[in-house]
């Protein structure tokens, strides 16, 4: 979590959330049997006011469930939660574990609550589902972009200033005449970006936004992110396969497995987590036969003069630079970081051996 975000007025509290799917699954060749998909397990956590977090986790964790929830797409089956101090599906805990849920959840919420909390909820949020579009796919961009002007009703000089902005920053001039149809995957991205930003929400939910993107369309994607955040302060939920996303836009970070929250916390927090190891990198004045006797460190490649050892991410490496320089010609040194992709395969690993086994638990961060 950043630092300096902590004791801001949350903005998104999430409080024990869960969301059972009931699904028909095929027992024999004519019987079907009911099984319950217990898609979010009870998450818990707050999203201070103009964080950028990531929400990342392997296939089928819950991601997309939990953002469907958290937009009012999707009504959970317990728990609670509030966005700018709205309840998007007010009384939702009283269907909570009620069986058929998926099914039941749209009639109960017609005939109870009303779906007013659900649109002043639209008002203050942004989407953008990377593998779906919003726009009108047989409409130029700037024709999609006035009915988002319209159906969200914001003013004329919000929409013009925020229009400019968009198209300044994603490069979206030469775009706004042509269909959605006719746009690369990049460029309907980019296009995208700015019809979920018009109504100048205060939230904005990313479902891999990046997703099938190149390097270069990802790169402006990121840059423009980072540019909304910082300029309007906008909250940024962000979900992606991509960690590079990550690393460039978050400094918090949620990890979500089968449902439940396995880590909660800084990058940082999640590399020493991880249980990963860092690695000196050492240059000596000539090959020689792997370093040897290094207390806490080993070898683990040699490519002529220059050797790799690799150390508990925890530990300091000055004692290790300290050793090797004492016995060995060194000429030049560099420290290298776990590698968070790595890292995060162990975490997903060790969640999955269940409850208490992963090596985040004992973390300064928030581990969960
Ligand atoms: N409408 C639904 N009906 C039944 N089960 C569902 C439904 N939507 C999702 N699920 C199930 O809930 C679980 C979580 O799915 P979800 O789409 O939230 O995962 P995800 O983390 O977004 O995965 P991915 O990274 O693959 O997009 C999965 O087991 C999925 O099959």
């Amino acid at each position: 979590m950043s630092s300096d975000s902590a004791g801001a007025e949350p903005l998104i509290e999430v409080d024990g959330l869960e969301k059972v799917f009931s699904v028909r699954r095929k027992a024999g060749r004519l019987r079907r049997v009911r099984q319950e998909v217990r898609a979010v397990d009870g998450i818990s956590f707050q999203v201070p006011r103009g964080e950028m977090v990531g929400y990342i986790g392997p296939n089928g964790a819950g991601k997309s469930t939990t953002i469907k929830m958290l937009t009012g797409i999707l009504v959970p089956s317990g728990g609670r939660l509030r966005i700018a101090g709205i309840d998007p599906s007010p009384g939702s805990r009283l269907r909570s574990r009620a069986p058929g849920d998926a099914r039941t959840g749209g009639a109960a919420l017609r005939r109870g609550h009303p779906d007013r909390e659900r649109t002043r909820l639209a008002r203050r949020i942004g989407v953008v589902f990377g593998q779906r579009t919003t726009l009108w796919w047989d409409l130029p961009l700037k024709d999609s972009y006035e009915l988002v002007r319209r159906m969200y009703r914001v003013p004329d000089a919000v929409y013009r200033a925020n229009l400019e902005r968009c198209v300044e920053l994603l490069d979206l001039g030469p775009l706004l005449a042509v269909p959605v149809r006719q746009l690369s995957l990049g460029q309907r991205m980019r296009g995208d970006l700015a019809a979920a930003l018009l109504h100048d929400p205060e939230v904005l939910y990313l479902d891999e936004p990046t997703i099938g993107l190149d390097v270069v369309s990802k790169a402006k994607v990121r840059e423009f992110l980072r540019e909304v955040n910082a300029e309007r302060g906008t909250t940024v939920l962000l979900t992606t396969h991509d960690l590079t996303d990550i690393e460039q836009l978050c400094r918090r970070v949620m990890v979500i497995d089968h449902g439940r929250l396995v880590y909660d916390g800084g990058l940082d927090g999640l590399r020493a987590a991880g249980a990963g190891e860092r690695t000196l990198v050492v240059d000596l004045e000539r090959q020689l036969p792997p370093i040897e006797g290094v207390p806490g460190a080993r070898t683990v490649k040699v490519d002529g003069p220059r050797q790799w050892l690799a150390f508990p991410a925890s530990q300091s490496a000055a004692p290790l630079v300290a050793a090797v320089a004492a016995r060995y010609p060194l000429v030049d040194l560099s420290v290298r970081e776990p590698d968070i992709e790595a890292v995060i395969a162990e975490l997903y690993a060790s969640s999955r051996k269940g409850p208490g086994t992963g090596q985040c638990g004992g973390n300064a961060s928030r581990a969960l």
